[in-house]
């Protein structure tokens, strides 16, 4: 008789808008996931910040913890699954007590891994306990097991992603509908997209915690947040939605990831892609991310990155790998062999750049602009006017070449101190596509 393995058991921590889809998951899908891992994966215990409230699911068959953390310690749990968030406090406690035993932690949490992505690896490695955190990047879009399995025959050359699922939706309907950015921000967090705090989505902190995983995926180093200058779309106004359409590009939020002959630089900034790339066609909640690497060339991943049921079928096939014994550092490399690379500074960034002035409608103001370019060695691709601006005034809209983006901060302050610039210009990095390695 051939014996049958004993079942997955596992401890969920956090029943929110992941957590409640992940035992929705477990629950609906059981036999399907059970052929899949080969064995049950059955739900013994769970926690949550208050036991009463209705979600929708049934809590009495599972054993109940106060404190998540105690989780770790159940005899009858082989795997705890981390759906709290947060880079700290019970999430990281949490993590460290689960790898501690020896057990398997699953993770959503991408402000977590960012923060302590090498030292919960290292743990992981030396205890023998699987750590994985799909759902951390992209929500179900599976490409963390793109980077760390599928293009592991690859070198990355560089990776652009589209990774704020709240960012996008609010960029696509301030196109699509005119609308202000304020109402659209309070639908993102109705439809559960939004981070507890919606600050992380907006200012790009949220983007830049998984293109720090990304990164650390794709060049084989520690997740570091503090090699990402970060900037979010709170600045990105109608008037440059509708320039950028006439140009030919539309407004993305950005995570890149890219390594060049001077470095690795990682970045999020809002910039505007052209409108046949593949990122231009992201809309709504979805994610994308594009990845340029050889010799595969250019692959592309889309989907639904936030969200219950998306984001939870994403930790769901974390813990069918787990079930099936695979095993792999969690970051593609050992921890050990986790390289640091030379980071390219933010001024250091060469590329194209847009810029909207808001001038006095009078001789000589162009040439004060050419000159202030000329002075700063930015050469101008396009420039055009347009008729009366509000509240006085006209815009000069403009593209640059190739640039440094410190050339280009001193032409802004040089625009900053003439008396025709009627308002603090504003300034949006335009982008093509990642490159394979040289
Ligand atoms: N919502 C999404 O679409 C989405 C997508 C991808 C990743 N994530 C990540 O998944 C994680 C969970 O997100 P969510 O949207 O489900 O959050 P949520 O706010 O809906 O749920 C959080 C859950 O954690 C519980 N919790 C909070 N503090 C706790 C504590 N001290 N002890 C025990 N339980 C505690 C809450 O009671 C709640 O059940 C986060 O790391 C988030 O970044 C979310
Ligand atoms: N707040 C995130 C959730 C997914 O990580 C988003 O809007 O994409
Ligand atoms: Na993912």
């Amino acid at each position: 008789m051939t014996e049958t393995p004993s079942s997955l058991r596992l401890g969920i921590a956090g029943l929110g808008t992941v957590g409640r889809g992940l035992v929705r998951i477990i629950e609906d899908m059981a036999d399907l996931l059970s052929a899949r891992a080969g064995r049950r994966i059955v739900i013994r215990a769970v926690s949550a910040r208050t036991r009463k409230r209705d979600r929708g699911i049934d809590l009495s068959p599972y054993a109940w913890c106060d404190n998540p953390v105690d989780l770790a310690a159940l005899d009858d749990v082989d795997a705890v699954v981390e759906l709290i968030g947060g880079g700290d406090g019970p999430a990281l406690a949490l993590a460290r007590e689960t790898l501690g035993r020896g057990k398997a932690f699953v993770t959503a949490n991408k402000a977590l891994i960012a923060a302590h992505g090498a030292t919960l690896a290292a743990l992981a490695e030396k205890n023998g306990a699987p750590l994985r955190f799909e759902a951390a990047v992209a929500g179900g879009i599976p490409v963390i097991k793109a980077l760390r399995e599928g293009l592991a025959g690859n070198r990355v050359g560089g990776l652009y992603g589209i990774l704020n699922g709240t960012c996008n939706y609010i960029l696509t309907r301030m196109e699509e509908e005119g609308l202000a950015f304020d109402d659209v921000l309070a639908d993102a967090q109705r439809l559960g997209y939004a981070e507890a705090d919606p600050t992380f989505d907006i200012d790009g902190i949220d983007t830049a915690h998984k293109t720090a995983i990304l990164a650390a995926l794709a060049f084989g180093c520690a997740p570091d947040m503090d090699a990402v200058p970060c900037e979010g779309i709170r600045s990105i106004a109608p008037v440059d939605i509708d320039y950028a359409s006439e140009l030919g590009y539309r407004i993305k939020l950005l995570g890149i990831a890219r390594k060049t002959a001077k470095g690795l630089e990682t970045r999020v900034y809002p910039a505007m892609v052209p409108l046949a790339s593949p990122l231009a066609q992201v809309g709504g909640a979805l994610n994308a991310v594009v990845i340029a690497a050889d010799p595969v060339g250019q692959t592309v991943y889309e989907g639904f990155g936030a969200g219950e049921g998306p984001t939870a079928s994403a930790v769901a096939a974390d813990i069918i790998d787990i079930a099936r014994g695979l095993g792999g550092p969690p970051l593609g490399v050992p921890a050990a062999r986790l390289e640091t690379p030379v980071s390219i500074p933010r001024e250091a960034h060469e590329g194209r750049f847009y810029m909207r002035l808001r001038v006095e409608d009078r001789p000589g103001v162009m040439a004060d602009i050419t000159a202030g370019l000329a002075r700063a060695g930015v050469s101008i691709e396009s420039l055009l006017q347009r008729g009366a601006a509000l509240n006085g005034g006209v815009y000069v809209v403009l593209t640059t070449h190739m640039a440094v983006e410190a050339a280009v901060a001193e032409a802004l302050t040089l625009f900053r101190q003439l008396d025709s610039v009627l308002e603090s210009p504003t300034m949006i990095r335009v982008e093509g596509e990642p490159e394979t390695p040289a």
